[in-house]
């Protein structure tokens, strides 16, 4: 008798068109025998602040790169990066009164989810970037073609920059800086799943299972399907996690989405980052917030005002306006106080380099016409240093005085 094939597999929407090869097992193969990025304990440790920044005893600073880049790394890239997240977090944390949790979205944020499957320049038409673990950056069918070598060197790369990430918490946790966290936790999306169960370990002081290639991971917009297979595996993991939530999510759904990946309603275990975009956090978010709150779940509210604001530069680059950015930021908190809920966070695309991609700022900002020469980001635009600050000091300003003009 044939033997059973079991259920079919759960739709993974996003995943890469991996060669037909022997090259795909003997990644993962590698990878699963390879040594976890990160500690349970660790994951534990987090999951214990994330239930804070629920509480409403702490607020959460998230950022980094939309997509590392293995070109670009570089040892003082890392610092700048890390030295930022920790001025924001001094900046907001005096402004909230509330100790700040330091999330980077580093050391495993290497896959992309993409809009459309190829990219067409010229009359060429290609595959799209999807990150530096699945394809090259490059316009050529060589740099675009996936490679599943790649999982290997992103996981190394990711393991030089953690090792480089704990080297400086850990000196800041010598002398107290206001310049460095003492303590720095690492995200990226979740999205390869063939990475990410390579990665998974399990440890005998822990019940589940847990993901090695990070402290927190997220669902993106694009992959929360209630039956998708991301859901599946994300609820299948004892880490930390998170799931971005765009305009169009239902009240429902989101109860759904909740229950399926919380269900034993642990502190910590699920922050929502919401990404809405500027126009349409105050009229979506509310209802959200209401029935969560209403069903007595305890979840994390963390704002993402990146996403929802991507639009077109005239030189052909994705943009973002700073006052789009901090217009959802001060919606987001609007809502979230008005609702009697905790603003318990932000979670912005960033960057310790001066590159021109997002447009305004402080000063003189960044205009259009920098962005051809100053554009550095293989994926989305981030945030330079001083729009960062100038975006840190508007919210505080704003979180100190609610109602002002
Ligand atoms: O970072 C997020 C997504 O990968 C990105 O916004 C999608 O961008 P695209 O619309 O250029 O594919
Ligand atoms: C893809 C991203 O976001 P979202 O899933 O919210 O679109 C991202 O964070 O880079
Ligand atoms: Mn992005």
């Amino acid at each position: 008798m044939p033997a059973d094939p079991g259920p079919p597999p759960l739709p993974a929407l996003q995943q890469p068109r991996w060669p037909d090869t022997p090259a795909l097992p003997a990644a993962l193969a590698t990878l699963a025998r390879s040594l976890p990025l990160v500690l349970p304990s660790e994951c534990a440790l987090l999951k214990h602040r994330l239930a804070a920044v629920a509480r409403g005893e702490a607020f959460l600073v998230q950022g980094g790169d939309c997509a590392e880049s293995l070109d670009a790394l570089h040892p003082d890239a890392v610092h700048r990066t890390v030295a930022l997240l920790g001025r924001l977090g001094s900046v907001l944390g005096r402004a909230m009164e509330l100790p700040v949790v330091t999330v980077g979205r580093l050391a495993g944020q290497y896959a992309k989810p993409r809009s459309s499957p190829t990219e067409l320049r010229d009359g060429t038409e290609l595959p799209v970037y999807r990150g530096d673990a699945v394809n090259g950056h490059a316009f050529t069918a060589a740099d675009r073609a996936p490679d599943p070598d790649r999982l290997v060197r992103v996981y190394q790369a990711s393991a030089a920059t953690l090792n480089l990430v704990r080297a400086l918490a850990g000196s800041a946790r010598e002398e107290p800086r206001e310049d460095l966290p003492e303590e720095l936790f690492t995200s990226h999306e979740g999205l390869l799943l063939d990475y990410e169960r390579a990665l998974t370990r399990t440890d005998p002081a822990f019940a589940k299972p847990y993901a090695a290639s990070g402290h927190l991971l997220w669902i993106g917009e694009r992959t929360r399907q209630l039956d998708g297979a991301h859901l599946a595996y994300f609820a299948s993991i004892a880490n930390p996690i998170a799931v971005k939530i765009g305009p169009t999510t239902g009240t429902d759904e989101l109860i759904r989405l909740v229950e399926r990946l919380d269900p034993d309603r642990e502190p910590g275990r699920l922050t929502l980052i919401a990404r809405m975009g500027a126009g349409r956090v105050r009229s979506v978010l509310p209802d959200l917030v209401s029935k969560v709150r209403a069903e007595g779940m305890t979840v994390g509210w963390v704002s993402d005002p990146m996403h929802g604001n991507t639009v077109g530069a005239p030189c052909g680059r994705k943009t973002r306006r700073f006052d789009d950015i901090l217009d959802e930021l001060s919606g987001f908190f609007e809502v979230t106080r008005e609702l009697g809920a905790h603003p318990g966070g932000v979670h912005l695309e960033l960057t310790g380099e001066d590159v021109a991609e997002c447009v305004g700022g402080g000063g003189r900002g960044v205009l259009p016409e920098d962005l051809p020469g100053g554009y550095r980001s293989v994926c989305d635009p981030r945030l330079n240093p001083e729009q960062s600050l100038h975006l840190a000091d508007r919210l505080a300003a704003l979180i100190a005085r609610p109602t002002a003009p």
